[in-house]
This record gives C-alpha cells, sequence and structure tokens, in this order.
C-alpha cells in the first residue's frame, strides 16, 4: 500500500518531466513578470490547495530559500471575515471572486489551485480575474476541466488522483519560488 502510492508518486512526477516542463518554465515568467512589473500574486484554492495558495504566499513575502525583499504574494484564503461575510451574504461559490475583484489590478497574477479544475468559486475567481484584465495561472488535473476555457495558462497534471496532483502543484510551487529567488 505505501509502496504503491510512492511509485504513483515517482510516475506522475515522470510524466509532469516528460510533458509539462515548457508550461512551468512559462508560469515562472508570468510570476517574474508580474512582480517585475510592481504587480501582486493572489492565490486560491480550496481544502488541500487553500494549504497550497498560503504556502506559496508565504515563501513570497516571508522567504523561500534566500535572503530577499519581500515580495507580494497574497493568499485568498486566511481573511475568515472576508470568507465568512462573502460566502453568509453572496454564497461561497464567490468567496475567492469577490476578493479578486476587490483587490486584483491589471498588473497581477491570480493564480488559481483546482484537482479537478472545475471548482465554482475558483471558476468564478478566474471570471473576476479576466473582467479585471490581469494574467490568470491554473495549477489543476484530471483533464483541467472547465478551467481550461479561463485561464491564460493552466497547467494539468496528468493524473486521475487528487492527492498525488496535489504533489505535484506544490513542487511547482516551490519551483516558481526557486526562479523568483533566482531573480530577486
Ligand atoms: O486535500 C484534499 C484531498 O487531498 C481535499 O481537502 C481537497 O482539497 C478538497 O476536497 C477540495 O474541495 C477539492 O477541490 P478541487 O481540488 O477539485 O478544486
Ligand atoms: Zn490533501
Amino acid at each position: 500500500m505505501i509502496t504503491a502510492q510512492l511509485w504513483e508518486h515517482l510516475q506522475t512526477l515522470e510524466k509532469v518531466i516528460d510533458s509539462l516542463v515548457p508550461d512551468i518554465e512559462k508560469a515562472c515568467n508570468m510570476v517574474n513578470n508580474t512582480i517585475s512589473n510592481g504587480g501582486k500574486v493572489l492565490i486560491a484554492g480550496n481544502g488541500g490547495s487553500a494549504a497550497d495558495a498560503q504556502h506559496i504566499a508565504a515563501e513570497l513575502s516571508g522567504r523561500f530559500l534566500k535572503e530577499r525583499k519581500a515580495l507580494p504574494g497574497i493568499a485568498l484564503t486566511t481573511d475568515t471575515s472576508a470568507l465568512t461575510s462573502i460566502a453568509n451574504d453572496y454564497g461561497y461559490a464567490y468567496v475567492f471572486s469577490r476578493q479578486v475583484e476587490a483587490l486584483a489590478r491589471p498588473e497581477d497574477l491570480f493564480i488559481g489551485i483546482s484537482t479537478s479544475g472545475n471548482s465554482e468559486g475558483i471558476l468564478n475567481a478566474f471570471k473576476s480575474a479576466q473582467e479585471v484584465g490581469c494574467a490568470t495561472l491554473g495549477l489543476s488535473g484530471r483533464d483541467g476541466g472547465k478551467m481550461n476555457e479561463l485561464c491564460d495558462l493552466n497547467i494539468v497534471i496528468p493524473s486521475d488522483v487528487t492527492a498525488r496532483i496535489q504533489e505535484m502543484h506544490i513542487t511547482i510551487g516551490h519551483i516558481l519560488c526557486k526562479s523568483v529567488d533566482d531573480l530577486f
């Protein structure tokens, strides 16, 4: 059971290495260009992907591997007053889109994380980001879901297993942070 999961992780990682390196490089450029041009990086996801959003944002505003200036990464999953009031007054489907409306500017980047590519709150956030006119990056899995039509770039992990998809997402998150560290 344990070994099977580790092999599944390794096989998924091999597929990512074989097929997604050019997309990951594009994603690194999107993050670096956003920050270089004075924009900020807004990140959202549900469940384990909320944890990933916070993890990546903290490594921008705090630090990753080296000492450098603080950089603008914000997770939209942490303000319980905003989350509960928006969910209560408008519905859970709008908890991220409303915050994107409030915070995103054209020079920013919105990163939406969903293993299915179909979580309604994330799809609505992408729609709001499109209305604002900011860049959009998706981290998804399976067939990419409806996120395929809503992101400038949707990185689709070639797996149907939520846990394996999430493991690849945080690996990519760390690669994004390393590329930011190399530039700033
Ligand atoms: O972490 C896990 C499973 O590994 C769960 O918390 C998972 O993130 C939640 O079920 C999410 O609601 C799944 O949503 P999504 O990835 O399809 O957008
Ligand atoms: Zn999980």
